[in-house]
């Protein structure tokens, strides 16, 4: 009943082929969309449980980046008619205007967070994030000169990725491997990173080497910026929940040649840490810049004291 299509988008998903958060939450409600499309469903409640097992199939590929279920749940939540065609239509619309306010809200995000950037100034990057690199590509088009200095960000080095499209946008780009950081925080101006997600006390859970860097970056008096859309808070969090950190297969940090090399050493492979709100210093998001501590008010404003879960089985 799950189409073909949203297999492979979780699949790809999983795999990481389609990944960053704001891409992986385009990606959802585009599969959401083609499921909705391609029913051949013939009844409102068959209609509405295949688009539920769908989203549920979604949502088990990755578990840290909230956008994804924000996104599933904004789809859902916006699904409604009385005919399967009225619901077809309703789920596009939806997708549609999701799509819409993705890319608005980090339009919106980049130009509040290149107000932060001086001419001159250069960034320390870590993973690979389209709002972080957002509000470069907002102060580069105020026309401010802005360099960086690029993390490797092992195991799966998405840091090559920020380095090719600063490069395209002729930022000039000093690349690291992770262990020089510190040595390099002399050189910049702010540490610049992304999040998969935000929670309610204002911790940020971002790439696995994210919350090493804002302790010595706070150490240098190196200030550290977080660019997340509101879809990055998790509303989770609001009743206390725990953001899952997602563990990744041990491959992707000892290839199966050199454990054969090493004998069997435990290898854990965690995608993402959390850092704690004393060390950074603003989330810039669409709805203007906020101290850490403060974005649960943000939080409940937009998502009230909890969440529902639209996709659970009836
Ligand atoms: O939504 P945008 O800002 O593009 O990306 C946000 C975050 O998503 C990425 O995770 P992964 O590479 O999918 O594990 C990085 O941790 C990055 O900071």
């Amino acid at each position: 009943m799950v189409t073909e299509d949203v297999r492979a988008t979780a699949d790809d998903i999983a795999d990481m082929e389609i990944r960053g958060a704001a891409t992986i939450a385009r990606a959802a409600a585009d599969a959401l969309e083609s499921q909705a499309t391609d029913s051949d469903a013939d009844s409102p409640a068959a209609f509405r449980a295949e688009l539920r097992a769908a989203a549920r199939h979604l949502r088990d590929t990755r578990p840290t980046a909230v956008s994804l279920p924000n996104a599933l749940r904004y789809v859902l939540g916006n699904t409604d008619g009385e005919t399967v065609a009225a619901l077809r239509a309703s789920v596009t619309d939806a997708a549609d205007a999701f799509r819409q306010q993705l890319d608005r809200a980090q339009d919106d995000l980049g130009a509040i967070g290149a107000n932060r950037l001086r001419d001159g100034d250069t960034v320390m990057t870590h993973c690979h994030s389209t709002d972080a690199l957002a509000c470069v590509k907002a102060a580069l088009d105020d026309g401010k000169h802005i360099e960086a200095v690029v993390k490797e960000t092992r195991p799966r080095k998405q840091g090559h990725i920020t380095a090719d499209q600063l490069r395209e946008w002729g930022v000039p780009v000093t690349l690291i491997v992770d262990n020089a950081g510190r040595r390099y925080l002399d050189a910049v101006d702010h540490v610049l990173v992304g999040a998969d997600s935000i929670a309610a006390d204002g911790s940020v859970i971002n790439k696995i080497g994210t919350s090493m860097l804002a302790v010595v970056a706070r150490e240098r008096g190196v200030p550290v910026m977080v660019a997340a859309q509101t879809l990055k808070l998790h509303p989770d969090t609001l009743t206390g929940n725990t953001v899952e950190i997602e563990m990744r297969d041990e491959t992707e940090v000892l290839a199966a040649a050199d454990r054969h090399q090493l004998g069997a050493p435990d290898v854990e492979n965690p995608a993402f840490d959390v850092t704690p709100p004393r060390y950074v210093d603003a989330i810039v998001t669409e709805r203007g810049q906020f101290p850490p501590e403060s974005i649960v008010t943000l939080m409940r404003e937009l998502y009230g004291d909890g969440t529902t879960e639209p996709w659970a089985e009836d």
